[in-house]
């Protein structure tokens, strides 16, 4: 790890109106190859967190900074350019399903190739054999060429997974990617997630909604309440009711004080 931190939020909130505050006044730092992982319960806020580091939302209040680029202020090129560099999975996956499973994934390199690409020989041979190599990696090469809405839900999240690695990204933001698996594709999910970041020296930010997977695969937690981190320390001596208490519906006994941020 290089001191450097690759995702920087200082004093950052968001606000929906007069109402809501999804975020409010985080700051957090998370350092290159760190698997840190997002807790709390619905509408605390870890989406919004997510979409402040690809520049998907904007902050009302405070900065965000990712591998170097201030995303608030960065407008047009500068944030393709910054997106290109982080990959996204979804707890839906989003992938074609009418399309086969190497298409999805080719189209993972579509941010670094001129024009659209439509069937997958317009992709060219470089992209196709370096998406059939991310499909063996996550364990698919033999549904290649299969349609993806055919597979398992598992599967199709181990092909957004080989889709994000197209990008070839720096920072791997996952929200809730096994929330619609059950426990088997969950955990193999997540170990392939845990797995390819550290090849790939990936930093990785990801919510999950279940206290037992965070503690099995993150290196850190950071536990969301109301917009605010109310809990920030590594998962190596983490108590696991502390982490349970960000789940109960009222705050019952002060959490652990977050970690400084530095
Ligand atoms: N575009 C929006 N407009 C208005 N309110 C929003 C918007 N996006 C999020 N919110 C509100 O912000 C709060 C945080 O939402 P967010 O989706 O970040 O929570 P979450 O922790 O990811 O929830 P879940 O676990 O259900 O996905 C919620 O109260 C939500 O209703």
């Amino acid at each position: 790890m290089t001191d450097e931190p690759a995702i920087v939020f200082d004093g950052v909130s968001k606000h929906f109106g007069p109402e809501v505050r999804a975020l409010d006044e985080v700051s957090l730092k998370v350092h290159p190859g760190e698997v840190v992982v997002l807790l709390g319960l619905s509408g605390s806020g870890k989406s919004t967190l997510l979409r402040h580091v690809d520049g998907l939302q904007r902050p009302t209040g405070g900065s965000v900074t990712v591998l170097g680029t201030d995303v608030g202020k960065a407008r047009g090129g500068e944030l393709r350019r910054l997106r290109r560099r982080i990959g996204f999975v979804f707890q839906q996956f989003h992938l074609i399903g009418s399309l086969t499973v190497l298409e999805n994934v080719c189209a993972g390199a579509l941010g670094r190739l001129r024009g659209p690409r439509l069937g997958l020989f317009t992709y060219p041979k470089a992209v196709r054999l370096e998406a059939l190599g991310h499909l063996e990696r996550v364990g698919l090469l033999d549904r290649a060429f299969q349609r993806a809405d055919t597979l398992s839900g598992g599967q199709q999240q181990r092909v957004a997974v080989a889709r994000a690695l197209m990008q070839r990204p720096e920072i791997l933001l996952a929200d809730e990617p096994v929330a619609s698996l059950d426990p088997e594709s969950s955990a193999q999910v997540m170990a392939l997630i845990r797995e390819v970041g550290a090849e790939q020296k990936l930093t990785v930010l990801c919510s999950l909604h279940q206290v037992d997977l965070a503690l099995s695969w993150g290196d850190r937690v950071v536990g969301l309440r109301g917009g605010q981190a109310v809990l920030d320390t590594p998962v190596a001596g983490l108590d696991r009711d502390a982490a349970m208490g960000l789940y109960a519906k009222v705050a019952a006994a002060p959490l652990p004080v977050p970690a400084a941020v530095g």
